[in-house]
């Protein structure tokens, strides 16, 4: 390679007796998009972390710009001019945005000149990168899209040449997305050097100049991106063809399992969020709600799950009234036969220092079968959290493991097998797939479908539409708290596109 801006040679990382970066040898051209992908686990995550100094590699060499460099911290790793953006931010939620880009930027010489210089700086970056974002709005304040713009605007101000995006598109709408992309052609151009990691092969696609592949600790492959294409991507991956589509028989859908009338939910601040919803979920039925995040969908999850107080309106749930303006016990909705994914795995599906084992039952420990008199049998949890690992491929199989040590898409993994393998005869679920590479998707797919079939009653929030369309049999569209309208899985991308945008759906609510 002419130019390479970084260049990973034989690069080898183990925790314990995970060996998670095996001998990889990487090089990124210069002024290039170049996406890195992989199943959950295989290890990209980890050798980001040893570019951007926070893990250190048991052995090898990176080079910068041509000269060999010692990372061993997250400032060596800036002072080479390599900038990472987090897949969970690293912002101080309650400071400013100038606030946020000045700390921690000690090195930066400007710091001593004055909070208007850097200011000043900042509107620049801004400026010159399409990057708009108000310099002193506080960040909790902002959406996840500007909020990024915070982490991307950050690395620039401390000179980044080389931007590391890990998962950047996960939490951000379909339009937060487009312009992300356009931010990072803009710096491509510009001469940057962009390393991407991402399980959305239409982005590598859409987006990149060259794409890696890594496949349990290795990198296994490099392509061109205009020389291949998503089939071959994924089984690269997997090391199998994968069905990149969803099989199904159409559904028959039996009794109502869950009904909700005129349900109402405000938020701590008193803004409603889900306004007099009302809709049914039959027994063999897939309901997909589609929407951009933020329309209510997740308060509209949390109501029914019981973890969310609603203002009023009424839920019928497999024979049992309930009135979600009182205090609901999640434990009670849970024993009833409803299972919940949540979306937000990290805050309320798992407790990331806890063992494997016992995330694998969290919610469930009044369970007789892992009761021991009036302890835990801790041999019945480990037996069912090693029969789950093996059906979800859970990675690495070991269910001692602390919860924080599994890779992203694995953690979600564990969540899913717990709500989905309690047999339920009602399943909310919450984004289902954020994180997990293709071969997972597939899997849990096609258990979504098998679970239909058994005539479970499924209600399901993504907001990925393609997920939507293909998994739904009946979509509802949320805009702003309210269902705006309800098509076919045959609606077209533009046609529920537009319902999302609250365009056609104002004049139908009218
Ligand atoms: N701090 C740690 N302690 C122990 N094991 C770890 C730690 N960090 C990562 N691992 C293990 O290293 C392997 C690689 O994980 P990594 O997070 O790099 O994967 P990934 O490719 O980024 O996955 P995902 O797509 O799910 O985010 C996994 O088996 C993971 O469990």
């Amino acid at each position: 390679m002419p130019d390479p801006a970084i260049e990973l040679i034989d690069i080898d990382k183990s925790f314990g007796v995970v060996r998670a970066n095996k001998r990889i040898n990487l090089a990124v051209e210069r002024g290039t998009i170049h996406g890195i992908i992989g199943e959950n686990g295989a290890g990209k995550s980890t050798l980001m972390s040893i570019i951007y100094g926070f893990y250190q590699a048991d052995s090898g060499t990176i080079k910068v710009g041509g000269k060999t460099v010692d990372i061993s911290d997250p400032n060596a790793a800036i002072a080479a001019g390599i900038g990472m953006v987090h897949q969970h931010f690293m912002l101080v939620e309650n400071f400013t945005v100038v606030e946020n880009v000045m700390l921690g930027a000690e090195q930066s010489p400007l710091l001593f000149s004055g909070i208007a210089r850097v200011r000043a700086e900042l509107k620049r970056l801004e400026r010159d990168h399409s990057l708009d974002v108000d310099p002193d709005a506080i960040v909790e304040e902002l959406p996840v899209g500007r909020q990024q713009r915070v982490e991307i605007l950050k690395a620039l101000y401390r000179g980044a040449d080389i931007l590391i995006l890990d998962e950047p598109t996960g939490v951000l709408t379909p339009a937060e997305a487009d312009h992300l992309f356009a931010v990072l052609r803009q710096l491509r151009d510009e001469g940057k050097t962009i390393i991407l990691i991402t399980h959305k092969l239409r982005e590598i696609m859409a987006i990149t100049d060259n794409v890696s592949v890594m496949r349990q600790g290795e990198m296994v492959a490099t392509r061109r991106t205009a020389d291949t294409d998503v089939a071959e991507l994924a089984e690269l991956m997997v090391g199998r063809r994968v069905l990149l589509t969803v099989d199904k028989a159409p559904a028959a859908p039996r009794d109502v399992k869950l009904s909700v009338t005129g349900l109402t939910v405000r938020d701590r601040r008193g803004v409603v969020m889900v306004e007099d919803v009302s809709f049914d979920v039959k027994a063999g039925e897939i309901v997909g709600i589609a929407g951009v995040a933020g329309n209510g969908q997740s308060e509209l999850l949390e109501a029914l799950a019981g973890i969310r107080r609603a203002e009023s309106g009424r839920i019928a749930m497999l024979g049992r009234d309930i009135d979600p303006s009182q205090e609901v016990d999640p434990a009670e909705i849970r024993r009833m036969g409803c299972a919940h994914v949540p979306e937000d795995r990290h805050h309320m599906g798992l407790v990331l220092p806890f063992e494997e084992n016992e995330n694998a039952i969290l919610g469930y420990q009044g369970d007789p079968r892992f009761a021991k008199g009036p302890l835990l049998d801790r041999d019945a949890m480990r037996r069912d959290a090693e029969a789950k690992i093996k059906a979800y491929d859970i990675r690495p199989p070991d269910c001692r493991l602390k919860t924080s040590n599994f890779s992203g898409g694995n953690q979600q993994k564990i969540v899913l097998a717990r709500e989905m393998e309690r047999d339920p005869d009602v399943l909310l679920i919450g984004q289902p797939t954020r994180g997990v590479d293709v071969g997972a998707i597939e899997f849990i797919h096609r258990r979504i479908i098998e679970m239909r079939d058994a005539g479970k009653a499924i209600l399901l929030v993504s907001v990925e539409l393609d997920e939507i369309r293909a998994l739904s049999d009946r979509i509802l569209v949320m805009f702003a708290g309210r269902i705006v309208g309800e098509r076919s899985p045959d609606a077209g991308e533009g046609e529920l596109g537009l319902l999302m945008a609250g365009i056609e759906g104002q004049e139908a609510a009218e």
